[in-house]
């Protein structure tokens, strides 16, 4: 590691949030198979706050979410060093089920991805899988009303979810991810395929999820972490040993980071000196 990167990695590390930490995210050096895609980035994702991830493309921000709730596993050259703690919990630990970890970290993605089914099914397809012992009507409608859905479709429940606007999609792919109840949500650029009235109404949907969940939102738009994020981390490449591997550049209250940045590459980037 080269002596400014070494200098960045050990500020980054600096940042101890006054709140509790549900996620003690601690990523020592993370591969795709012998390739190093992220290295020395410890994050603390604080409860009820919204931690956006920015940085230029390539800088391991949807790598380091989905470490997060073991969404890599699916890859098979993904190796990761370090840990992921929830709520103290090692959700690598051999014993912990991924299927488990992602029922209390559940995730959006950047494409609204509805399963071909009825709106209501949609909802309650977690809800379902999970054996939901209590009234799944009553679940699916309050999904629905916390994803600021439900006035727009309750008389049309039964049509395909796939028949809904590119914004009410990903609503509902919204209210399907917090049916079950999650504890945390991890959304991956949950704007990048929406038009500037829809990402409002998704931008202004987080704001309200925060007072039940707590989020971490990967963007790349600086406006929208300005507009949304609590707390935010950026992410460098570092190209210093020939490769291009992702770090924690530095990462702190939103304002802090957007109005007094404490490291160079971070004033650069949020000044649009390079994206
Ligand atoms: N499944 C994979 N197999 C191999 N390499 C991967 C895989 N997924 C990501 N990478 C590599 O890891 C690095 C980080 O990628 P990642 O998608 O996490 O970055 P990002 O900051 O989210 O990028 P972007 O902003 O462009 O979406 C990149 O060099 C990428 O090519």
């Amino acid at each position: 590691m080269s002596a400014t990167a070494e200098a960045m990695a050990s500020s980054a590390a600096a940042f101890s949030p006054a709140g509790d930490v549900v996620i003690d995210c601690n990523l020592e050096r993370v591969f795709y198979g012998d390739f190093l895609a992220v290295r020395d980035s410890k994050l603390p994702i604080e409860k009820g706050k919204i931690t956006g991830f920015i940085g230029p493309s390539g800088c391991g921000k949807s790598t380091v979410l989905r470490s997060l709730n073991r969404m890599n596993d699916l890859i098979p050259v993904f190796r990761l060093e370090g840990h992921v703690k929830y709520h103290g919990q090692d959700v690598y630990a051999k014993k912990v089920d991924p299927v488990v970890v992602r029922r209390f970290i559940g995730m959006v993605f950047q494409q609204p991805n509805p399963f071909s089914m009825s709106i209501y099914d949609n909802v309650a397809f977690g809800l379902r899988l999970n054996r939901f012992k209590g009234g799944i009507e009553e679940r699916v409608q309050q999904a629905l009303e916390r994803a600021a859905l439900w006035t727009e479709v309750k008389d049309k429940l039964n049509k395909s979810g796939l028949s809904l606007s590119g914004g009410q999609q990903q609503r509902l792919c919204i209210a399907r991810a917090i049916a079950t109840e999650p504890d945390v949500l991890l959304m991956d650029e949950p704007c990048s395929a929406l038009d500037p009235i829809a990402t409002r109404q998704v931008e202004q949907l987080m704001l309200e999820l925060k007072e039940h969940y707590t989020v971490a939102l990967v963007t790349h738009n600086m406006q929208q972490a300005t507009r949304v994020a609590d707390t935010t981390a950026f992410f460098g490449v570092d190209i210093s040993e020939g490769g291009r591997t992702g770090y924690l550049v530095e990462m702190g209250e939103t304002a802090q980071i957007f109005e007094d940045p404490q490291e160079e590459l971070t004033k650069q980037y949020v000044a649009g000196e390079f994206s």
